[in-house]
């Protein structure tokens, strides 16, 4: 059995946490929300670093039941913590860090150090000093130490905001293969819109230390009453694969459930899965399908409106288009849609302006 919960309950002055929340059995599950929304502190009392009333199961395990009296200290709950800033053992070199993680191992699946070493890409670090790495170095090997101590649960506490943007995009391409490739499942505390869009399966939007919403990563970001359709980079995510690539125009075609988009062709190979970014500021509406050759957007997708709701700015409403079984978001001035008359159920068409692939 696999199922994992997390029941948990604490009060502290002015903060109150009560979250239930069913853990998929792998996969990356972000927990996103504002600042002192309990994102870390979930995190510390799924690692028994403090104490919650309720229940903790992973992988099968229960590491905490009150009602069972049962609550097991750090040290026997097989989680791999990384946090923001690496907190390598600085006497040791990355080899010596790996192999005091692995004696310490807790009896998760196994993972050999080799393919540890190999799915992080540092190698060709090992013989390394610990402080002679660079902030992205510093956190692969942060997370090969997690690995390498065979937890059943992989804790990562903002693992990226330490590094600048660029180290953040060099670290991101590890990330996607450690959730691709290990199948382990992953609470990811962030507050970065794109490494959600990225990597996460699932989303948790944590608010004043309860679940908001919860759910997986396409349906939940492009939900109206929530908060990420109202942002300024609100962003549908549609999961497809490249269907063609046209060499001559340097295009790929991504199909997926409810049509195709052709973006520019970053030579990812055909019939690889692909995640699509649409912002909503770049997808405009019309009722009527657009006359061949008579407008430069190339992406026009068939779709329904599903429904329109009020954007951070009142002169725009943000509008949920279904296509097949994905959903696009528009926003749009609020005179355009009453001048369209936009209502639930009606045809209309997508023009997405510019779409890319988020990796
Ligand atoms: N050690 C502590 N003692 C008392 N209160 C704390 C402690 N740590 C956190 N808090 C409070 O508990 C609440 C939740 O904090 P937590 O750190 O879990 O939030 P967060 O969502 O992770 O925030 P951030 O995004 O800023 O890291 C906040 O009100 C915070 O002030």
């Amino acid at each position: 059995m696999s199922d994992a919960r997390l029941r948990l309950a604490l009060q502290r002055p002015g903060f109150t946490l009560d979250v239930d929340l069913p853990m998929p059995a792998d996969g990356i599950t972000a927990l996103f929300g504002p600042s002192g929304s309990g994102k870390t502190t979930v995190l510390r009392c799924v690692a028994g670093l403090e104490r919650a009333r309720g229940s903790v199961r992973v992988a099968g395990e229960t590491w905490q039941d009150d009602a069972q009296r049962v609550f097991l200290p750090p040290w026997r709950r097989a989680v791999g913590y990384v946090f923001q800033e690496a907190s390598l053992f600085p006497h040791l070199s990355v080899r010596g860090n790996l192999a005091y993680a692995q004696r310490r191992a807790a009896g998760g699946p196994d993972i050999a150090l080799d393919d540890v070493i190999a799915l992080l890409g540092i190698g060709h670090l090992l013989d390394r000093n610990t402080h002679d790495l660079s902030g992205g170095e510093r956190q692969r090997v942060a997370i090969a130490r997690a690995l390498a101590t065979r937890p059943r649960l992989l804790l990562l506490d903002e693992p990226l905001a330490a590094l600048d943007p660029a180290r953040r995009g060099d670290v991101m391409p590890w990330l996607e293969r450690l959730r691709d490739e290990v199948r382990l499942p992953m609470l990811y505390v962030t507050h970065s819109a794109d490494e959600v869009a990225r990597l996460a399966d699932t989303v948790v939007l944590l608010e004043d230390g309860r679940v908001r919403a919860h759910g997986p990563l396409a349906a939940t970001l492009a939900r109206a009453d929530l908060p990420f359709a109202r942002e300024e980079e609100a962003a549908a995510l549609l999961q497809g694969r490249i269907g063609a690539v046209d060499a001559h125009w340097h295009l790929a075609r991504v199909d997926f459930d409810g049509g195709a988009l052709w973006l520019r062709d970053d030579g990812v190979p055909t019939g690889r899965a692909v995640r699509v970014r649409v912002l909503a500021r770049d997808v405009s509406i019309a009722i009527e399908p657009a006359q061949d050759g008579t407008t430069s957007i190339q992406n026009i997708l068939p779709c329904t409106i599903a429904g329109l709701s009020a954007s951070a700015h009142p002169s725009q409403v943000v509008v949920q288009l279904q296509a097949g079984g994905s959903v696009l978001l528009a926003r749009i001035t609020s005179r355009a849609a009453d001048a369209l008359r936009l209502a639930p159920g009606q045809r209309a068409w997508a023009q997405v302006k510019s779409a890319a692939l988020v990796r």
